[in-house]
């Protein structure tokens, strides 16, 4: 059978057949370059169906017999939808398993065969196939505590060449998918290379320890090792298994590629089961690593089993007959994955074309969308051994359309025919049963020289120990050293971010105190105003409180006073009323006298008068004649100086100038002196009547008794004597040119000296006499009554006069009698000063 012929061999098929339909075994296909066998065997398919999920759903799928199973479609069908017709199919299998079979006996019918294969030299090739989801990988792999065919073949075949085992890297790999046997020697180096030295440095954890994803059967703990054997075992063979697991995938433009194919020789069960474990942990991390498409990927097992039979004397191994055989235990992808329904038609184009290559022997390039799944497993068709397929099937209704596709598939499988292998021999002319008798020697020699290298061994196996031990110890150091170096550089880097994050936030941290300090600040400075004018308001609305007091106080010591001024005022009045109406009574009584006497003189004048009219009257005037106008004269009277009035006096009859003394009582001053004599000088007489001192009427000096008077002669210094006839005449005197008040105190009489220029030039002369009185307050008044005014006059000039007085020397005196009169008037501020002071002002004219 030639190399490839799986792309060249025409097959011969009967066609699709429907219901009832027994498949029909294809011809023998014909065989190019294949020199070797004439004979031929079918893909043998078998059908697993599984249990349902759900035990009460639909089905479509039922088993007829151990051969035959039945698709019924359902109403919710495509193939329904489209034709509208509830067809059934049947399909046969090499057997068909229901779901109640168990893993243990799928393994028995379907595998073991080919495990048996294996040993004797053969190739095999086991795959199964379905949907997704209707147990291939269940099938193929199970789990601990029902394995599936995969690790049962490994126990079986271990179980089998256990003892038969070549030392390790006996075999070795020529690089070209075979193996060559090497010297004890080199396989030794290599053991100590590759497994000692790795060992040390990276020592294996114990597969039961590690964390594994999907299925579990790979550990010893808790998993049932399946205990069967292959009898038929040539003994005389040094046997050797490098497995292989390998990842099929889907490029991006759908081409398949095997993904880390690794072999290594194992010695057991579990060796083979990690590496199992690490194909299908690269599958896993492929699977997610890439899209959805390229995840359809197979995973491939291979158990490769090499074999070479001893030499004559049992013990090296025959390099020049060196066998591998090779068993495939491959896990398909899902069917349908991607679109299923072109999935399907693909494999089906596929296996159309297959099928007319071998019936016309035509080399036609099959466009095998699993080209290299085909080519990987061309040997098989080729005749290196048996190929067989696990149809697996969901029986859900609901996966019947592409269950039928799945169908279809198989039973065009089944037409595929397979070139027979050949059984291989090994010991041709060699007797059997040499490696026994080997032994047997070697455990002759052994006890032998057992005994000579006891103490090599022993010493041997203590350096390797130390060494081991020595190595393991520099490893460690080593790779705890790289750890800390790792920890330390993620420690600094997280550090120095640290350190920045850490700065930023200082940065930021102080940015923030500082703005914290300036609102503090301003809330600080905003406090104190707020304190300073809450104690502004609250100093303020004490400083209200008082005055509101005050106010009050003021208030009523403002009424109190009012009142108080009132009745004072009232008494006062009162008090003055009465003074007033005393004063006048003593007035009027003291110059009751007098008034009689000046009555008399009146009269007296009168008569004069009259007779003066009468002689005028008689005696006429000659032109215009003019009454003169009185002149001023001066006259005596017995006890008293009197004077004539000027003649601006005379003229002004009615408004005679005054002289108004005035005393000041509280101050106990006397103002009047003073008063005067500005008046005098100011020489214009006062027409308003001024405010009356106060006085004490009681006090008043008796003016008769003259020998008592003592005068007080004012005569303010610059006064010219004037050498007038008649002068003054005062008995008790006291001079005085300044005023002061003690003298007022002695004196009852005040005579002021004036002296002023008249019309013509002359001096006058004018003698003003009052009474000095004391006032009520304790002061002094002066009440003037008698101005005389001495003039010197040459006698040439002088016109005689009448020793008795003219008319008109009187004229207006009656009036100015009636007019004499009393003012009092109170100060509002003497009054306030609880003080009274009285004016008095005489008008007198004599
Ligand atoms: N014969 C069976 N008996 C019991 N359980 C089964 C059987 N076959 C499949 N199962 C269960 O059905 C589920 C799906 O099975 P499995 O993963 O083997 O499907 P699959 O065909 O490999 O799917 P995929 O193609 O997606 O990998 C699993 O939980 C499995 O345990």
């Amino acid at each position: 059978m030639c190399a490839g012929c799986f792309y060249e061999c025409a097959f011969e098929s009967t066609k699709h057949q429907p219901v009832n339909m027994k498949a029909q075994r294809g011809k023998t296909p014909r065989k190019k370059n294949n020199q070797n066998s004439n004979q031929t065997d079918p893909v043998e398919v078998y059908c697993r169906i599984r249990p349902l999920d759900n035990p009460d759903a639909d089905v479509c799928v039922k088993p007829l017999s151990t051969s035959v199973v039945q698709l019924v479609p359902s109403e919710n069908s495509a193939a329904f939808a489209r034709t509208g017709q509830l067809k059934e199919y049947q399909y046969t299998f090499s057997y068909v398993f229901d779901e109640y079979t168990s893993q243990k006996a799928i393994f028995d019918y379907v595998a073991m065969p080919l495990v048996e294969d294996l040993i004797k030299g053969k190739n095999g090739l086991l795959f199964t196939y379905g949907i997704t989801s209707s147990g291939k990988t269940y099938t193929m792999t199970g789990n601990p505590q029902d394995q599936g065919i995969l690790p049962r073949c490994l126990d079986v075949l271990f179980n089998s060449i256990g003892g038969l085992q070549a030392k390790k890297y006996l075999f070795k790999t020529d690089k070209m998918n075979g193996f060559e046997v090497q010297s004890e020697a080199d396989a030794m180096l290599e053991r100590q290379k590759k497994d000692i030295m790795p060992g040390l440095t990276t020592p294996k954890t114990p597969m039961a320890t590690r964390n594994r994803q999907g299925y579990e059967f790979m550990t010893d703990q808790g998993r049932v090792i399946d205990p069967s054997k292959v009898d038929d075992v040539d003994e005389d063979n040094n046997y050797a298994v490098p497995p292989q697991s390998k990842i099929l995938r889907t490029d991006s433009t759908d081409s398949m590629y095997v993904m880390n194919a690794v072999e290594v020789e194992i010695k057991s069960a579990d060796e083979a089961f990690e590496v199992l474990y690490k194909g299908q942990k690269r599958r896993k991390v492929a699977h997610t690593a890439l899209n959805a498409e390229s995840s359809r990927s197979h995973s491939i097992f291979n158990i490769r089993l090499v074999q070479a039979p001893l030499d004559e004397n049992g013990q090296e191994t025959d390099n020049d007959r060196v066998c591998v055989s090779q068993l495939s235990l491959v896990d398909l992808a899902g069917s349908e994955r991607g679109n299923r329904t072109k999935n399907a038609g693909d494999r089906l184009k596929e296996a159309e074309i297959l099928r007319e290559n071998q019936k016309t022997g035509v080399n036609k390039m099959v466009p095998y969308r699993d080209a290299k799944l085909t080519h990987l497993f061309k040997n098989y068709f080729d005749g290196d051994g048996k190929v067989r397929m696990i149809v697996c099937v969901n029986p859900k209704s609901e996966e019947y359309d592409e269950t039928i596709h799945v169908m279809k598939f198989s039973e065009l499988t089944q037409e595929v025919q397979v070139t027979r292998s050949q059984q291989v021999r090994f010991n041709v002319g060699m007797t059997p049963g040499r490696r026994k008798l080997n032994q047997q020697q070697i455990t002759k020699d052994d006890m032998e020289i057992a005994k000579d290298n006891v103490t090599l061994l022993q010493l041997e196996n203590f350096l390797d120990e130390r060494y081991k031990r020595r190595e393991l110890l520099l490893t460690d150091l080593a790779k705890r050293q790289d750890e800390f170096r790792a920890v330390l550089v993620d420690m600094e880097r997280e550090h120095s971010t640290l350190k920045t994050k850490n700065d930023d936030l200082q940065c930021l941290l102080e940015r923030r105190d500082s703005y914290i300090q300036k609102l503090e600040t301003r809330l600080r400075n905003l406090e104190r105003k707020q304190d300073d004018a809450s104690k502004q308001l609250r100093e303020t609305e004490r400083e209200k409180r008082d005055l509101d007091s005050r106010l009050r106080i003021e208030k009523s010591e403002n009424d109190r006073l009012k009142k108080d001024y009132r009745t004072r005022l009232e008494m006062n009045n009162q008090h003055w009323e009465r003074n007033l109406a005393r004063e006048k009574r003593k007035i009027e009584s003291e110059y009751g006298g007098q008034i009689l006497e000046k009555q008399r003189k009146l009269n007296m004048l009168k008569s004069i008068v009259n007779e003066n009219e009468q002689q005028q009257q008689t005696t006429p005037r000659p032109g215009n004649f003019r009454t003169p106008a009185p002149k001023p004269r001066t006259y005596t009277t017995p006890g008293k100086i009197m004077s004539a009035r000027s003649e601006s006096d005379v003229s002004s009859v009615g408004v005679a100038p005054q002289v108004t003394p005035r005393t000041r009582t509280a101050t106990g001053t006397i103002s009047s002196a003073r008063s005067m004599h500005g008046l005098n000088r100011a020489g214009a007489p006062q027409t308003t009547p001024r405010t009356t001192p106060v006085y004490n009427p009681r006090h008043r000096r008796s003016k008769s008794s003259s020998n008592a008077e003592v005068w007080l002669d004012h005569r303010p210094s610059g006064n010219v004597e004037l050498d007038t006839v008649l002068q003054p005449k005062l008995k008790k005197k006291k001079s005085v040119s300044k005023l002061e008040m003690k003298d007022t105190k002695e004196a009852s009489k005040y005579l002021l000296t004036h002296q002023e220029q008249d019309s013509g030039g002359e001096i006058e002369t004018k003698l003003i006499k009052g009474s000095v009185m004391p006032t009520a307050g304790g002061g002094t008044a002066v009440v003037f009554d008698d101005v005389e005014t001495l003039k010197q006059t040459s006698p040439g000039t002088r016109k005689r006069r009448s020793s008795c007085p003219q008319p008109t020397d009187f004229e207006g005196e009656a009036n100015n009698l009636e007019n004499e009169s009393r003012e009092f008037k109170l100060d509002k501020k003497s009054v306030k000063n609880h003080s009274v002071i009285v004016e008095i002002d005489t008008r007198m004219r004599i």
